[in-house]
């Protein structure tokens, strides 16, 4: 079942064509990938799904509503969180009450909130750090906040915006496991944007590839990185592909 539908979307910003015609179908529980080199659109096309950005034609369709224009709010009611490429948690609060202010946002209870953050913080594995200030936390923990409030909204699609990015290897693995644990233990299905090209072989059902605001190809991850076009907009360029 298609779960989220882009069609043709379209975002220009003074004449620079960010995102051009791009179209996108992710099924329930399936994780789609979204690759491309610097500025070829990956952040402006989130934006749009999110209703940071109202697209200047196009639509984006959720479980058969038209979200498209919608304002973010809206989106993350309708199910669909995001995490942000630099992290935004309220630097002087705790984990926890991060989480729980991220989970009032689906419940008015602030109890239920308090058990939603702490079964999230559980499955995040930020449990040794709950009681932190958020500001005083090492970047790995740190974007383990940002996809406990995406996930404390209860989300039935998660973008994520670079969730590798500032980790060292080490602390990838960790996190690429359990994108994979909440896709096939909790049917959760992600939209992912990730320069690490091993968690993306790893991780996507399909991928599809941007450029300059426009898809070059759109396959499973064995077809896009043999794809000569991908391979010379992109992975040629990149030493990422076998990085871990
Ligand atoms: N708010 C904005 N105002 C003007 N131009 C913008 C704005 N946001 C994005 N752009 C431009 O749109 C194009 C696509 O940018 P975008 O950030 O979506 O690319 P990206 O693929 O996410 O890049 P990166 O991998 O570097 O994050 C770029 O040329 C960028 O400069």
């Amino acid at each position: 079942m298609t779960l989220l539908r882009v069609e043709n979307v379209a975002k220009a910003f003074h004449g620079v064509h960010a995102v051009d015609g791009v179209s996108l179908t992710v099924g329930q529980g399936r994780i789609q990938g979204i690759i491309g080199p610097n500025g070829a659109g990956k952040t402006t096309l989130f934006n749009l799904v999110a209703g940071v950005l109202k697209p200047d034609s196009g639509r984006v369709l959720f479980d058969d509503m038209d979200l498209t224009g919608a304002p973010p709010h809206k989106i993350a009611r309708a199910g669909i969180a995001r995490t942000f490429q630099l992290t935004r948690p309220f630097a002087s609060m705790s984990v926890r009450d991060n989480v729980i202010t991220a989970a009032l946002g689906h419940t008015r209870s602030r109890k239920q909130a308090q058990q939603a953050a702490d079964a999230v913080i559980e499955r995040v594995g930020l449990q040794r750090w709950r009681d932190n200030v958020s500001g005083d936390l090492p970047t790995a923990a740190l974007k383990r906040v940002e996809l406990a409030r995406a996930l404390a909204i209860r989300p039935r699609v998660l973008l994520l915006d670079e969730v590798l990015a500032g980790l060292v290897p080490a602390e990838r693995q960790p996190v690429v496991d359990m994108l994979a644990t909440l896709r096939d233990e909790d049917g959760l299905t992600m939209v992912f944007v990730e320069h690490i090209m091993a968690a993306v072989m790893r991780l996507s059902d399909s991928v599809l590839v941007l450029d300059q605001g426009k898809v070059i190809a759109d396959g499973t991850p064995q077809e896009v990185t043999s794809d000569p076009r991908v391979i010379e907009a992109y992975l040629g360029e990149e030493p990422t592909i076998a990085d871990a």
